[in-house]
């Protein structure tokens, strides 16, 4: 067990085992996430312990016990001890790693970056930088979609997030974006010292780099108010008048482009291949884009994408791009009733959820479908779809994402036509995000 509940009450205790020694289940959690969950399921049920990386974390299971610990009535978890643990020295002081008064102050004025006004000119910001990337694209039979669309996401996070990387050179931009992946990648790392060659390390130096990078362009990004979320940091106040420092602005635009960047990327990655799949989605999908009779959408405009809407929340099931989300209690608390000490690490795993066949019949099935008005499978439970999250930290960049994704893919189905092998099954590697190890091959050729 993980710990004896007090005698005075009618407490149970977590069950669990601690795996391999040191590295624990981490292993199998890196390479088949959905497989350790259910083997933890049916021996222990919502709530169990394992060891992962020489550390004890409860697993968090279902979405009764997911709710349970995201909304935190009780306020006994917090982020930052448990994001800490694991991506602390590489995005200290993003939005996701502060608590409670601290993070209501910056969620108050990060809000004002992501109102539907702000949302509107991204939208059509992002038009252009879409349009010439694409151009790029070759035509193949394996061409690699993921890091195609990784490089995409990054070009739209410089222009729209950034505002530029004005005297930066592509082999900088390049330099940049190895950094963010050392600095996810760090995440999962089982030696968590500074030694040459190790991920950790790699994270480290990475983080060195992002924040000399983004401190260089704060000058200018102070100087003059521009549409871009840079500035939009450096600029907006709180309705009290508060404002973000200049390390405030580096800390969370170095969070945010990562928070923004994989997640879109495999959630596209994902959709391409099940489009690929789906001929008959992807002819669906591709008359709603010829239908809008434009190549340069407006935010009101991608409402009107119904098909590309369902098969985003599918693969949003499906592929879970954060599969878990970390806490840790800071004082004595139950979930389920299962007594959880104080100091305890709580692993959150809404990607269980999403493949549990209590909640979805034929969980492995790709059926946009079951998102449909006439059906909202995702309704049977208030957390049976939670990819964004819940509780007050639940993705503030949620409509963003969306209205990224539908444009990216109203692009894509207008200039491309794409199929991919049926029996194809992306091989994923959950060491950070899951991401998939082939570059997700699609036979590509221009309409
Ligand atoms: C498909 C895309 C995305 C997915 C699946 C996703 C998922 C999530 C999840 C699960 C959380 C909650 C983490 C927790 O509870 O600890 C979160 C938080 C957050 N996300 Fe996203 N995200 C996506 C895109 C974005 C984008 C595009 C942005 C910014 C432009 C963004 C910015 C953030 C921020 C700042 C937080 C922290 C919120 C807080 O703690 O108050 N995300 N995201």
């Amino acid at each position: 067990m993980l710990a004896a509940p007090p005698l005075n009450t009618r407490l149970d205790p977590v069950p669990g085992d601690g795996g391999m020694p040191v590295i624990g289940y981490m292993l199998d959690y890196i390479r088949n996430p959905l497989a350790l969950f259910r083997s933890r399921w049916d021996k222990y049920g919502e709530v169990s312990w394992a060891t992962m990386a020489g550390q004890k974390w409860v697993i968090v299971l279902g979405p009764d016990a997911c709710q349970e610990v995201l909304q935190n009535k009780d306020k006994a978890f917090v982020n930052s001890d448990g994001w800490s643990k694991l991506i602390g020295p590489f995005f200290h002081g993003g939005l996701m790693l502060l608590d409670s008064e601290e993070h209501l102050r910056h969620r108050r004025i990060m809000q004002q970056a992501f109102t539907n006004d702000r949302l509107k000119k991204s939208v059509t910001a992002l038009n252009p930088v879409v349009a010439t990337d694409l151009k790029e694209w070759t035509e193949g039979d394996a061409f690699r979609a993921y890091p195609a669309l990784k490089a995409l996401t990054l070009d739209v996070a410089t222009t729209i997030f950034m505002g530029g990387a004005e005297g930066s050179d592509d082999a900088e931009i390049a330099r940049v974006n190895d950094s963010f992946v050392a600095c996810v990648q760090a995440a999962t790392s089982i030696v968590r010292y500074r030694l040459p060659g190790t991920r950790w390390k790699k994270g480290i130096d990475g983080r060195r780099t992002l924040d000399e990078f983004f401190r260089r362009y704060l000058p200018a990004r102070r100087a003059t108010e521009t549409d871009d979320l840079f500035s939009t940091l450096c600029h907006i106040e709180s309705d009290a008048g508060q404002r973000f420092s200049d390390d405030e602005v580096v800390d969370h635009m170095i969070f945010l482009l990562m928070a923004a960047h994989d997640t879109s990327t495999i959630t596209l990655s994902t959709m391409m291949q099940y489009l690929g799949q789906h001929p008959e989605w992807r002819e669906r999908c591709r008359a709603e884009s010829i239908a809008l009779g434009t190549d340069s959408p407006t935010l009101a405009q991608l409402d009107e994408l119904e098909s590309v809407d369902l098969v985003m929340k599918e693969c949003l099931r499906l592929v879970s791009p954060t599969p878990v989300v970390a806490r840790r209690a800071v004082e004595d608390t139950t979930i389920r009733g299962r007594f959880v000490p104080a100091g305890t690490f709580a692993s959150v795993a809404p990607h269980f959820t999403h493949h549990m066949p209590e909640y979805w019949p034929q969980p492995e099935m790709f059926d946009p479908n079951r998102f449909a008005a006439d059906r909202r499978e995702d309704k049977v439970h208030r957390y049976a779809w939670e990819p964004f999250g819940g509780g007050v930290h639940k993705c503030i960049g949620m409509f963003f994402a969306g209205a990224e994704i539908k444009t990216i893919m109203h692009h894509l189905l207008l200039t491309f036509d794409w199929t991919v092998d049926p029996a194809y099954v992306a091989p994923l590697d959950f060491t950070s995000l899951p991401f998939p190890t082939d570059g997700q091959p699609v036979r590509l050729r221009r309409i």
